[in-house]
């Protein structure tokens, strides 16, 4: 049957939905699954002002908008600079944000990347 093309995935869609699910694993709690909201956080939108989540970063794959890891990577980054940014060190979402960062980082480190690279046609 006819393969609907939209659907398809390209291999630089592979890899980010490969990182992606290991990345979303990790934040066991939720924390940076959607949007931090001003009701949830008080003024995070006058705080923060280019928000990022694993839910828009997923759409952005879906969406074909990322050209290389290493932008999907700096979308990660963002998310997690965010939340160091908005919230005080000894909160529960810096804490997190620390430890999935330092885990995001290791898994997109600079040979992991170019391991990535290589299986990608
Ligand atoms: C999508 O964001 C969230 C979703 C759920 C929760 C949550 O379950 N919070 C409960 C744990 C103590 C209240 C927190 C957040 C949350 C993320 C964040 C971030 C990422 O800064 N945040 C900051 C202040 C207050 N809440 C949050």
């Amino acid at each position: 049957e006819r393969k609907n093309n939209e659907d398809e995935q390209t291999p630089l869609q592979k890899c980010l939905d490969y990182l992606h699910n290991i990345l979303v694993k990790k934040d066991i709690n939720g924390f940076f699954a959607y949007p931090v909201t001003d009701n949830i956080a008080p003024s995070y939108s006058k705080i923060i002002l280019h928000p990022m989540d694993m839910s828009t970063m997923k759409e952005n794959i879906d969406a074909n908008q990322y050209a290389t890891l290493l932008d999907y990577k700096a979308d990660f980054k963002l998310m997690c600079d965010n939340c160091m940014t908005y919230n005080h060190p000894d909160t529960i979402y810096y804490k997190e944000a620390e430890k999935l960062l330092k885990s995001g980082l290791k898994l997109m480190s600079k040979e992991k990347m170019i391991q990535l690279k290589r299986c990608m046609p």
